[in-house]
């Protein structure tokens, strides 16, 4: 059997009394698209945290690629949660892309030649061809958002990790990131971790997924996962989920995040 290219062994995570998730066992694959759904609050975030090494967990193992998470592990590419580049940043867009592809592996590799055509070849597949040579600080949030997944593709890594990457991108490259990204996860054979709200966009390249929700988790195809059963349980009050032509819509949501171990907060 191949080595996973993430996976979680007993994992706990806990906040004070809050726990995100406990005893947490996952197994994500090479070239398996893996998406984590779950309302603000339930620990999504935290799990990329903790696959980069920056979030010890409460208990348990995380592994990539069969070792210990580490910072800085050359085998993850990152799209993080979207954040604005400050106005002055010295970069151009293309100094960004190529912070991607930089370095030990592809340097020597590619030449000088070979890097810029790599760079642009990223960047025209991201359509940020036009603004290839503007200052990152004056690019508007999608399309600084479009340069953070030509650089997170640039390195060909192992496991791709995706904190809501569509996130202010208009529905054009909402699909253009999103089919770039199943193409490195099922043709490229990347493990790709993606975090969202919202399935749809997603939904024909997904192969499981794992919801958080009140620190309970269910892991399994879409198909398994989403239904009026499983979230209504989960979220502790009815949840009706309906598939409708290929799409997932889910209806009556409660509105506040109940957070397992509030009760216990409250009680102290
Ligand atoms: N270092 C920390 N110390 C204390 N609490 C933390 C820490 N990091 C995260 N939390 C809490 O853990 C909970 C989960 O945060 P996380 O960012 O993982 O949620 P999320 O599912 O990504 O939410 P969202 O959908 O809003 O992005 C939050 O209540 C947050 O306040």
């Amino acid at each position: 059997m191949s080595t996973p290219a993430a996976s979680l062994e007993g994992a706990s995570l806990s906040f004070g009394r809050r726990v995100l998730w406990q005893d947490l066992d996952l197994q994500i694959n090479p070239g398996e698209f893996f998406a984590v759904l779950g309302p603000n609050g339930s620990g999504k975030t935290s799990l990329m945290r903790v696959l980069l090494g920056l979030q010890p967990l409460t208990s348990g193992i995380a592994r990539v690629n069969g070792r210990p998470v580490a910072r800085g592990s050359r085998d993850i590419g990152y799209i993080p949660q979207q954040k604005s580049f400050a106005n002055h940043t010295p970069l151009r867009a293309r100094d960004l892309v190529g912070l991607g592809l930089d370095g030990h592996r592809w340097g020597v590799r590619l030449g000088r030649r070979g890097f810029r055509r790599r760079v642009d070849e990223l960047l025209e597949q991201v359509g940020a061809s036009s603004y290839a040579d503007a200052p990152v600080g004056r690019l508007s949030g999608g399309e600084q958002q479009r340069l953070r997944a030509a650089q997170a593709l640039a390195s060909d890594p192992k496991v791709l990790l995706c904190d809501e990457p569509l996130l202010s991108l208009d529905l054009h490259h909402q699909q253009a990131i999103s089919s770039l990204i199943n193409r490195q996860c099922h043709v490229n054979g990347s493990a790709v971790v993606f975090v969202t709200h919202e399935i749809n966009p997603i939904i024909e390249y997904v192969d499981r997924v794992l919801y958080l929700a009140g620190g309970q988790f269910r892991v399994g195809t879409p198909e398994e996962v989403m239904t009026t059963e499983v979230l209504s349980s989960m979220y502790d009050s009815h949840v009706e989920v309906i598939h409708n032509e290929g799409r997932i819509v889910v209806v009556g949501l409660p509105d506040a995040t109940h957070h397992y171990g509030d009760e216990q907060d409250e009680e102290a």
